[in-house]
């Protein structure tokens, strides 16, 4: 079988503030096509990790290559061609609230793609349309949205740009239990419908059963271990174990049968 092209590749990651030290020489791959999920205690620095990955900060050392582009060197054209070509979705949607859902959607095209207003908006509304909201939610300001469907729309917009890779960031915090499974079904399909590379940052057992190919653990200031959900129940850490064998954990596997 052939190898699956890397398409982030993190080495020697450190990042501290002050004194504080949250990444030190972490090392992290991502391949094409698969939904790796990132998981990690309150404070282990998955949050951070994405923001280095996606540009939001400077890592203090490291190398970080995406889509083939030494992203930390590279120059602000090219990173912002690397950027083009990825999607973030933030906790809370991260929606312009004086704008509709539709602007919002529009927003990334706007600095992107060199076409008219009608375009753009046709395009809007097909991402609209792609997330599972109905035609008459484009028209609507952010405030106006339930939860989920607020998710929805921060997902058009990281899509906004028919990107390759897209991040997740704790997509479905705050949501019910019958939206979040209604998000992890949506994944699946734009995943498969869209040929996508997901970067998911998560706390919610069950949207890691439900859409991850592949786990990243971060501890102890670094990728502590990777594997699928099941390797995960073998591994000899104590918060790891912790996790994947605490209650909730029995009852997302039990949910598809495995416990
Ligand atoms: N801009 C910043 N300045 C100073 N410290 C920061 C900054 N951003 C993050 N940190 C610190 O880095 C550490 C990791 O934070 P991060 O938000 O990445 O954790 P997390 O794993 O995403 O946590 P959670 O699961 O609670 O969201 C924390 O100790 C946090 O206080």
């Amino acid at each position: 079988m052939m190898e699956a092209e890397t398409v982030i590749a993190i080495r020697g990651l450190t990042n501290r503030f002050g004194k504080t030290v949250v990444h030190e020489n972490l090392s992290l791959e991502v391949r094409r096509g698969e939904v790796l999920g990132v998981v990690g205690a309150s404070g282990s620095g998955k949050s951070v990790l994405l923001r280095s990955i996606v540009g939001l900060m400077t890592p203090s050392v490291g190398e970080i290559t995406m889509l083939g582009t030494d992203v930390l060197g590279a120059s602000v054209a090219a990173r912002a061609g690397v950027s083009a070509r990825t999607g973030v979705m933030f906790q809370d949607g991260a929606l312009f609230s004086a704008l509709t859902v539709r602007e919002n959607v529009e927003a990334p095209m706007r600095e992107t793609l060199s076409v008219g207003a009608a375009t753009r908006r046709a395009l809007a509304d097909l991402r609209i349309a792609l997330v599972g909201l109905p035609p008459t939610a484009g028209d609507l300001f952010p405030a106006a949205l339930s939860g989920g469907m607020r998710k929805r729309a921060g997902l058009a917009r990281a899509l906004s740009l028919d990107p390759e890779i897209l991040f997740l960031d704790e997509p479905t915090a705050g949501l019910d239990p019958i939206s979040a499974s209604a998000f992890d079904t949506l994944l699946n399909s734009l995943r498969e419908a869209l040929g996508l590379t997901v970067f998911l940052v998560t706390h919610d057992l069950d949207t890691l059963q439900a859409t991850c190919d592949r786990i990243a653990v971060l501890a102890e200031r670094r990728v502590l271990v990777t594997g699928t959900m099941a390797e995960m129940r073998d591994v000899d850490d104590p918060w790891v174990h912790a996790y994947f064998h605490g209650p909730r954990a029995h009852a997302a596997l039990a949910a598809v049968g495995e416990y």
